[in-house]
């Protein structure tokens, strides 16, 4: 039929070429090494430098072009009857018939109604377009090849899904336009023998070709490859068998072109060799499979349609919708009772794209992986093949030894962590073991490290935020971080005063509070603002509302990732919005709010003080409140890495009224602290936090 459309398009030469060929007529599915069913549909223009190869399949004509150069290991040309494989580089081009736009217009109305967005489509040439049949596959590749003849007037299709078909512009009565489009996917599997097929023992020249690639005539026998002619060209054909029995074959010619016999099931390659197996090896191509035997590995199968380019973003099709794997899900029985599965892909991008398309498919859980040794000092070895070719059989059994655990998002092994640790033993991702407060009364008790969260708590009025501030201000004279502050309760200008005294020892007024002291001049004002610019950023919410913990921390990561800023504050968090939802207790809110804060400080590596009251306390006798005090939730105590208490003496009696007691409560990393109580002297006049046993002048 489609015969019939071309004659009218065709000139002779091009019949008589058609003829030729189909002596040869074979069904045939043609298909591209790594981008499967890639072919590119006739007519191409044959000339010289092409490396197309003609085929007939079902009355259409097809050209497959080779997706790489011809091997540089060993290039050869096979040869028979005096031809070689690129014959055809003198046949003659046809008659080019001018585009009718008339008629080029009704067959894209045709095609559109069949559902083949051809908008972009050019006569006279091969266009890969969107099947509206398959769509692509999960992967959305444009694998419906069609072709326009130049005038415009006829279009031929066929997609590997199996669609295929052919229009006219203007279809008459005998036109092939009824019933070629109609969907002919590919459902009945045909028997096939080594005798229907023709295939032929392997000659010498085809012998010499794997010899050069270190596969054995032995090992061919075993996996009883064969050759087929079409016409005065030769290829490989791969027998594909389930127990024995022939199921398909495919193909390969000199150029890495591959095609397999259409109409048959889709299985592994050397299927047969799995049976049983509690440990297999999947490759990516019949030559891998072949290697591997080489090197003594026989539980090895390849697929049949190579890689695909890359991982499907798409959530897993069903089984019978799985059409790219479908040769996976018809030998399930082979692979079920496998435990152990390796996936020995090609180390370049699509070959990683197969393995992961295969674990997600097989289960990550029983897949393991390879790593492709080096070649020579600058290259890696791509495939079995080469390393048995490059390093040999042993190297190639060596690999598939040391295959190691194909490896699942979120489940680690600490080897995964190596340098992290290596680098946390020799200390140089800095601050391992906490930054000192400053205060020698603490140094055993509590460093500052990175990515911890500290609670704060005491009394109102105990001196929490001061003892923060003057914390704040040592570590970044200390060490220079910087810091996003969060407090809520401080007016800006207040704060700034507070931590400007701490900065430059000097009150900010002279006021009574100041006694004697001299108050900072406009000079030190003046540098100590830009200190303050330096060393702060400011996280408040502009109008009247209350800012909510995801709010703070969205724009302490901003503070982060653009200052660099290694602490946060938050004080106090009553000033925060706690709206939760009614099905919500407060404790799994102070709960969920805490994994996050805690999240943000291990993710940005940057220390948290998160200030918290106790509950009202009943009865208090003066003594420092409990961090179970919290009001809200015992998940303040038990959530945080320190726990803090800061309390003071109100009585004069009991000691100095000056005196500040840093209860350090809990300490859960043992090189940051332990718990124990530190006593520091309040400085009332700059706000500073001294030692006790150092003397201060401004007392
Ligand atoms: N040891 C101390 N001796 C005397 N005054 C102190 C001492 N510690 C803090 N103060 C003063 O107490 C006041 C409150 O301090 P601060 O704001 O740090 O307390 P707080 O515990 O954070 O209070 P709140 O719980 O109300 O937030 C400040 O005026 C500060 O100067």
């Amino acid at each position: 039929m489609l015969l019939e459309i071309l004659d009218m398009r065709l000139n002779h030469q091009r019949l008589a070429l058609l003829h030729k060929l189909s002596l040869f007529s074979s069904n045939i599915s043609t298909m591209a090494s790594k981008n499967l069913f890639k072919f590119t549909a006739f007519p191409i223009p044959l000339t010289s430098s092409s490396q197309g190869r003609l085929f007939q399949t079902h009355g259409l004509l097809f050209t497959s072009f080779s997706s790489k150069p011809v091997s540089k290991i060993c290039p050869f040309s096979l040869q028979t009857n005096g031809y070689s494989f690129n014959s055809h580089t003198n046949v003659p081009r046809p008659e080019e018939k001018r585009l009718d736009p008339l008629q080029f217009k009704m067959l894209k109305q045709k095609l559109e109604e069949l559902g083949v967005d051809c908008q972009i489509c050019v006569p006279g040439q091969d266009n890969q377009l969107l099947c509206p049949m398959c769509k692509g596959g999960d992967s959305s590749e444009k694998t419906l090849s069609l072709f326009v003849t130049q005038d415009g007037g006829s279009a031929l299709w066929m997609c590997s899904c199996g669609w295929r078909g052919s229009t006219r512009a203007f279809a008459d009565s005998s036109s092939s336009y009824d019933t070629s489009n109609q969907v002919t996917k590919v459902k009945k599997k045909r028997e096939i023998t080594e005798e229907s097929l023709q295939l032929e023992p392997l000659c010498d020249e085809v012998l010499d070709y794997f010899a050069d690639r270190l596969i054995s005539r032995e090992t061919l026998q075993r996996n009883a490859v064969k050759q087929k002619k079409f016409g005065d060209q030769l290829a490989i054909a791969f027998t594909y068998r389930r127990r024995g029995a022939l199921v398909s074959c495919k193909y390969r010619d000199v150029n890495k072109k591959f095609w397999q016999e259409a109409d048959t099931e889709k299985i592994f390659y050397a299927l047969d060799d799995i049976e049983g197996q509690s440990d297999i090896i999947i490759v990516e191509g019949e030559m891998d499979k072949l290697a591997m035997e080489e090197a003594g590995i026989f539980n090895c199968v390849s697929v049949p349609d190579g890689a695909p380019p890359t991982v499907s973003q798409k959530e897993l099709p069903p089984e019978e919708k799985d059409t790219k794997y479908q040769y996976l899900w018809n030998c399930k029985e082979y692979l079920n009772k496998a435990s152990r599965i390796i996936l020995a892909t090609d180390g370049d991008p699509p070959g990683q794209a197969l393995a992961e398309e295969l674990a997600r498919r097989l289960g990550r859980e029983r897949c393991w992986r390879v790593r492709w040794p080096k070649k020579n000092e600058v290259d890696q070895c791509k495939d079995a093949n080469e390393v048995l070719m490059f390093l040999g059989a042993d190297v190639l059994k060596e690999v598939i030894t040391n295959a190691e655990l194909y490896p699942i998002r979120g489940l680690f092994n600490f080897r995964d962590y190596s340098d992290e640790i290596d680098a946390y033993y020799h200390r140089t991702l800095g601050y391992e073991c906490g930054v000192s407060t400053g205060w020698s009364a603490l140094k055993d008790l509590y460093n500052v490290v990175p990515g911890e969260l500290t609670i704060v708590t005491g009394v109102p009025n105990s001196g929490k935020s001061e003892w923060i501030d003057a914390l704040i201000c040592n570590l970044n004279e200390r060490v220079g971080w910087k810091f996003a502050l969060c407090s809520m309760e401080n007016k800006v200008r207040e704060h700034a005063r507070k931590l400007l005294e701490k900065h430059i020892k000097k009150p900010f007024f002279k006021a009574r509070y100041a006694e004697s002291v001299e108050r900072m001049s406009i000079e030190e004002l003046e540098k100590g603002k830009q200190w303050l610019s330096d060393t702060f950023y400011l996280i408040r919410c502009e109008d009247d509302s209350l800012p909510n913990i995801k709010w703070v921390l969205d724009l302490a990561k901003s503070a982060v990732l653009r200052h660099g800023v290694r602490g946060l504050v938050i004080d106090p968090y009553n000033e925060l919005d706690h709206q939760r939802s009614v099905s919500q207790t407060e404790t799994e809110y102070v709960s969920q709010m805490l994994t996050k804060i805690k999240r943000f400080a291990q993710h940005h590596g940057c220390h948290v003080w998160f200030v918290a009251h106790p509950r009202q306390l009943h009865h208090w006798v003066g003594s420092p409140p409990n961090l179970y005090d919290i009001s809200g939730s015992a998940h303040f105590i038990n959530k945080c890495d320190n726990g803090i208490v800061i309390h003071r003496n109100r009585d004069p009696e009991a000691g100095p009224i000056d005196q500040v007691q840093v209860c350090v409560r809990k300490v859960r990393n043992k090189v940051a602290g332990t718990i124990g109580d530190a006593f520091l002297l309040y400085n009332r006049v700059t706000g500073e936090f001294m030692d006790v046993d150092k003397p201060y002048g401004r007392r």
